[in-house]
Parts: C-alpha cells; structure tokens; sequence
C-alpha cells in the first residue's frame, strides 16, 4: 500500500535509515523524545507526542504491531492499522512536532522469527520478574515479555534521550521503567496522564471495536474507577470493600447489558487495588496510596484504565 507522507515528516522502514537519521541529530546535539505505539492514533498517543516535543528537539515515533505480545487466540491479524489516518493525525498537530516514524517489517524487527507460541520462539527475549505475571499478567501471561523485549529493540534503534508512555496502561509504565533501570539504558522515562473521551472512557485504539450499544455500556470501568476514588475521599481505606462497590457495580452493569436482551456479554476480568512499586494486591487498609485498576470485558473487546489516589508512578 503506497501512503502519501506529509511534509516534513520522515518516513523509515528500515532500520538502517532511521539510523542514519538519527546520527545526523547527535552530531547536530539535538534531543530526540521518543514514543512507541502500535498504531491506530488516537487524542492519547498525539498528547504523548505533545508533551515529548515540549521536553526534547525532535520527536520519533514507531508504529508496530508486536506480533510478541499477542497470544494466538489475541486479536493480531485484525488489530487496525491506518498508517495513512495516522501520518495525516500527526501532520495535523504542526509542522516540526512529530519529525521522523519508524515502521519497520517484523522480520528485521525478529531476525529469528517470531512465532506466536512462545513455546516455539528462537531468539532474544526481555522479562521482567515480579511485575509480569499479576493483574494484565494473569490473563495474558506472556504480555509483558513481548512489551519489554520490544521496547528494549526499539530503545536500541532509536536511541532517544527520553521516552513517553500513557498512565493507561499503568502496568506497562511499571515494567518499562524497571526494565530501563535494570538494563541501565541512559533514557528518562515519563508517564503522561491518560487521555479520556467527555463522558470519562479512556482512549483507546481498540474502542473503535464496540458497537454503539457497547460503547454506551463501556462508561462503566470510569464510573466504578472514580465510584471507589469518591469513597476513598471520603475516607474509606479498606481496600476489600471499596474492591466490592466496584465490582457489585459492574455486575450491575452486566445485569442490564442481558436484561436488554443483547447478543454480547459484559464480564468483569479483574478490578483490583494494587501497591505503587511492586503492584502488591492490597486486601486489606490502604496506607500509602494506591493505584486502582480494572479490566472488563465489552463483548469481545478487553478494556482496562485506572486512576492513582494519593501516589504517583
Ligand atoms: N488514552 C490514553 N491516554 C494517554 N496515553 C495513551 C492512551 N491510550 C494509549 N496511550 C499510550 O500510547 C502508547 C501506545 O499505546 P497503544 O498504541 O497500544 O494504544 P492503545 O490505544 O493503548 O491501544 P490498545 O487499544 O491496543 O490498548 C502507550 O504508551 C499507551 O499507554
Ligand atoms: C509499548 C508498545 C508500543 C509496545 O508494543 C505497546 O505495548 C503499546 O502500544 O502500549
Ligand atoms: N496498549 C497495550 C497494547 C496491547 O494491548 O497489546
């Protein structure tokens, strides 16, 4: 498929080019920001660019499907890609705010291949320990390791002074910034707040997957977020029964969805709360903040979000 690039955006897909790009800035001693998608750009990732052409010279984007972090049963083969809406979307936000996109084909990007059944795969892989396997982890336990492998490609290729992820997928912030510490990559890491559509729903590539009557319903991980962050205000730290608000709300939720007579489900994944640092569950008192996390079920699609309270990242 041929794409029409803006002006003054760079295009790359090969590695080898944006590196010879990249050369050019060190030599120059401009700053690069550097931020990872997957594609389909939304108001959320274009904050991201914002705030890293606020901080660095030029911003770099890659945009790549990971085949890593999908599990055979995932949505890979049909997860949106809009490579020319998206080109458009960044041109959009100015001239010299995005400079260069990197959207390199999977083999360069997997020189051993890469196989969806991890008990197949050949090569390199990155994994970070204590932080993978709970709340995103449990249902998609191989997740993280394709997050963290590819990132720490793409930190490689790109080499910026400073990356930018979203607060929305707050578990991934978490491993990434372990993972740079642990790998001692010279980059700063900055999380940005998440951004949200008027009624409160996060934004996210994959909810252009529901249907208006599932996107009405979808509210309901905002409305049980902020229902548990009121109580919390209001004083209540006993984590167990704010953790049962939310999830009898959402149940609720559930209910009307059936009573409605649809031919889709609402089903509730995990709505958890969770210790800044080493995402320990909390069960018990909140002491020391917390980060509030869900993940539901829209039909087929998997949403999460979350909010902090009195914590940041
Ligand atoms: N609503 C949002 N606000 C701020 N950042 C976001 C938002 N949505 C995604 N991001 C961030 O953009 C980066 C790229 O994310 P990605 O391309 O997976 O988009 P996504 O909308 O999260 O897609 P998906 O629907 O697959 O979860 C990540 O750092 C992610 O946290
Ligand atoms: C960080 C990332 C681009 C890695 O593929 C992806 O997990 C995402 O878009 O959040
Ligand atoms: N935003 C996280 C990418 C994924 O769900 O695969």
């Amino acid at each position: 498929m041929s794409v029409k690039v803006p002006p003054g955006i760079r295009l790359f897909n090969k590695i080898a080019d944006f590196r010879a790009w990249r050369r050019q800035l060190m030599l120059d001693q401009k700053t690069l920001g550097y931020v990872p998608t997957m594609g389909a750009l939304h108001q959320g990732h274009l904050s991201l660019v914002s705030s890293a052409k606020e901080k660095c010279d030029h911003v770099a984007l890659t945009i790549f499907v990971n085949p890593a972090q999908f599990a055979p049963t995932e949505d890979l083969a049909t997860y949106p890609r809009t490579l020319q809406d998206d080109l458009n979307k960044l041109a959009a936000l100015g001239t010299n705010v995005a400079s260069a996109v990197l959207v390199p084909q999977v083999q360069e990007m997997y020189p051993s291949g890469i196989e969806l059944d991890v008990s197949k795969q050949r090569g390199t892989f990155v994994e970070v320990k204590g932080l993978s396997h709970q709340l995103e982890g449990v249902t998609r336990p191989h997740f993280f390791r394709g997050v963290a492998t590819v990132v720490a490609k793409f930190l490689n290729i790109i080499q910026p002074e400073e990356v930018f992820f979203g607060q929305k997928d707050v578990q991934q912030c978490a491993v990434i910034s372990n993972m740079i510490r642990d790998l001692h990559f010279p980059i700063k890491m900055n999380i940005c707040p998440t951004t949200r559509e008027l009624d409160g729903l996060a934004m996210s590539s994959r909810n252009t997957y529901l249907t208006a009557d599932q996107r009405k319903h979808a509210i309901v991980l905002y409305k049980a977020l902020t229902t548990v962050e009121q109580l919390y205000r209001q004083g209540e730290r006993d984590a167990k029964k704010l953790i049962d608000v939310a999830t009898d709300l959402i149940d609720q939720e559930r209910l009307k969805v059936q009573s409605e007579g649809s031919d889709w489900e609402l089903k509730l994944d995990y709505f958890s709360i969770n210790a800044p640092g080493d995402l320990a569950p909390i069960v018990d008192t909140i002491q020391h903040g917390a980060i509030v996390s869900t993940a539901v079920f829209v039909g087929k699609t998997r949403l999460i979000d979350n909010l902090l309270i009195d914590t940041q990242l």
